[in-house]
């Protein structure tokens, strides 16, 4: 059965500052790097024999970190880039204006087609994911996945696998380096296709950051 490790990029300096990200780009902190070689050591015991990884460079730097532990190599996929959340982008969220804050409502309490101007709609930001993920099932028998992403992205990729609609990622908590886990299964019994096994464990990690919410 087809196993794929799902893991958040480490700490950024923004998201240690509470400013959005989206497709914008911030470093790892000294954490987030601590964090992304704690993660290599889990990835390595688990025998990881690809990383796919989003093109955003905090991604990269976490896939960089696991893929040596690893000795793989480094696909990238630009389908795994975290939403975009056009003119949000950089600011501080306590910064924004009510207007502001009434779109980032719309994504996150359901609209379906709700975006941030200039932004995508979790609709899209799901497909993309969906898509992505789906490229795993040409590997090889007996690979060993592990995709590199962010936080919104793969909250709605789990929660969309569980049936739940996409907003339902603001009720999983998926910390900087959490690792979750998707089995492809084939069953006339239990359900067929992805089923989720874990989601956001940070056992390996000593110190977990703090999500966007508790900071
Ligand atoms: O873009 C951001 O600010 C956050 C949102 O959850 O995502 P990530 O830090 O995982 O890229």
């Amino acid at each position: 059965m087809l196993q794929v490790y799902l893991v958040r990029h480490g700490e950024t300096q923004w998201n240690a500052e509470r400013r959005i990200q989206g497709q914008s780009d911030s470093p790892l902190t000294d954490k987030g790097e601590t964090q992304a070689w704690q993660v290599a050591e889990r990835a390595k015991a688990l025998g990881i024999t690809h990383i796919i990884a989003s093109d955003l460079g905090r991604t990269r730097r976490t896939a960089e970190i696991i893929a040596d532990a690893c000795g793989c190599e480094i696909t990238l996929e630009p389908r795994l880039r975290e939403l975009d959340m056009g003119v949000l982008e950089r600011r501080h969220i306590d910064s924004l204006t009510e207007e502001e804050e009434s779109w980032r409502r719309q994504l996150v309490n359901g609209t379906a087609d709700g975006r941030i101007p200039d932004g995508e709609s979790m609709q899209e930001l799901s497909e993309r994911m969906h898509a992505a993920l789906a490229t795993c099932l040409d590997l090889p028998e007996g690979s060993r996945p592990m995709l590199i992403s962010h936080g919104m992205a793969l909250g709605c990729l789990v929660s969309t696998i569980l049936g739940l609609p996409a907003y339902a990622e603001r009720r999983l908590r998926l910390r900087n380096c959490s690792i979750s886990r998707i089995d492809y299964q084939h069953s006339p019994w239990l359900a067929s296709g992805w089923v989720v096994e874990t989601a956001g464990d940070v056992s390996h990690l000593d110190a977990p950051a703090l999500d966007e919410l508790q900071r």
